[in-house]
């Protein structure tokens, strides 16, 4: 808790997979000796984080069914509220925005509200950037009177974590640094892999500044509506039943290979024949990852759970008709339906070290398997 008694809050934002659970996962598996809770907000019909969150000791609360900057914020304020009635219980709260939030209205509900104002604190508007794909986002024209949320996430960023920095050579990433200091001059960029930055640059460093937000948005206080792009959408998709791995690999490297532009996102809590783990699929336009619950992070299925895939593609243009069949092409049959474990088992390690490779040309990872499709 701050000397003033509030408890400060972290707001977490950064577009469609730049790394943002990622780095909440981090901070909250760091030993920091704080009680945090966290609030998370997801894009998308199908909510996928609440699998990918680690739930630890950490208090969780999920908003889904819209985005934190409008339709949900007051699912958010409701959550705060309640927060600020058990404040004693937490040291500080981080909140995960969507990737497509406007940060504006998410960091104006602690001015609007002011039980909100006398219990929190904000400590911190944290930008996470994907330094492999950010160009092409801040570069993307938008429809008349929408906002490029990219460029509205760095603008009002206190700190900026220039991610993924494995995937770009030094010289791409000296020119993002410098795209990013024209867009904000005053935020520190700290390079980074992983979300890995030493906790005491990232929590409690009292970086959000009022009057330096109003200098970038004279009228942030003021309610006001915000358009989102409305050519991007998402498609959710949930079928019980168990995935023939080989199929999915082929079906997943051919979509984000010839798709992949504008399929900004996609992720997947899959269950495969043969196979107790809990698969995760991730991917970020053409770099595609698989891993399960063997290489830790998910817990595998329960014995008595019903294996529901959830998988969800947030994009342009997509086509929900052809995602949903190409998905149910990969279902094999529903758990228990008679499948040589063994066989099926040994398909299914196969998958998550080879095929997908095979469907895209591969790239190594350290965990599970990424592919650049
Ligand atoms: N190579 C590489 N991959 C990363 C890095 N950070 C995150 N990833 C991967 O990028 C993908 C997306 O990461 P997330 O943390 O889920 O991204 P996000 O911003 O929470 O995504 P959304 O909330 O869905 O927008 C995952 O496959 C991560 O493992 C990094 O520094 N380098």
């Amino acid at each position: 808790m701050e000397s003033s008694g509030k408890t400060p809050v972290s707001v977490v934002t950064g577009f469609l997979g730049s790394g943002k659970t990622t780095l909440v996962n981090y901070i909250l598996s760091e030993n920091h000796g704080k009680k945090i809770a966290v609030v998370e907000n997801e894009f998308g019909e199908v909510g996928i984080d609440d699998a990918l969150v680690m739930q630890a000791q950490e208090e969780i609360f999920e908003m889904n069914n819209g985005c934190v900057c409008c339709t949900v914020r007051g699912d958010l304020i409701r959550i705060l509220n309640k927060l600020a009635k058990r404040r004693n219980k937490f040291d500080h709260i981080l909140i995960e925005t969507t990737g497509l939030a406007d940060p504006a209205p998410v960091l104006q509900t602690f001015f609007v509200d002011d039980d909100l104002q006398e219990s929190f604190q904000l400590d911190a508007l944290i930008t996470v950037v994907d330094a492999k794909h950010i160009l092409q986002h801040l570069d993307e024209a938008k429809p008349e009177g929408v906002e490029n949320e990219s460029v509205e996430q760095i603008a009002f960023a206190d700190r900026i974590l220039l991610n993924k920095t494995d995937l770009v050579e030094a010289e791409e990433q000296a020119a993002i640094k410098s795209r990013i200091k024209a867009i904000n001059k005053f935020a520190e960029v700290i390079e980074c892999s992983y979300g890995r930055v030493p906790l005491q640059q990232l929590l409690g460093i009292q970086a959000f500044s009022l009057d330096r937000v109003l200098a970038v948005e004279p009228d942030f206080l003021e309610d006001k509506e915000h358009e989102h792009d409305s050519s991007i959408s998402s498609v959710g998709i949930e079928r019980e039943g168990l995935c023939d791995m080989a199929l999915l690999q082929q079906w997943l490297g051919g979509l984000l290979r010839e798709q992949g532009a504008d399929l900004f996102r996609s992720k997947g809590v899959l269950a495969v024949q043969g196979s107790d783990d809990r698969y995760v699929f991730q991917g970020v336009h053409m770099l595609m990852q698989m891993s399960c619950s063997s290489s830790g992070g998910v817990l595998p299925w329960g014995p008595q759970e019903r294996r529901l895939n959830r998988i969800v593609f947030i994009g342009r243009n997509l086509d929900r008709a052809a995602l949903t069949q190409g998905f149910e092409a990969c279902l094999v049959g529903v758990a228990g339906s008679g499948v040589s474990p063994t066989a099926a088992a040994d398909g299914a390690a196969g998958m998550a070290g080879n095929a997908l490779q095979q469907a895209a040309g591969a790239v190594s990872a350290d965990s599970g398997v990424k592919v650049q499709a």
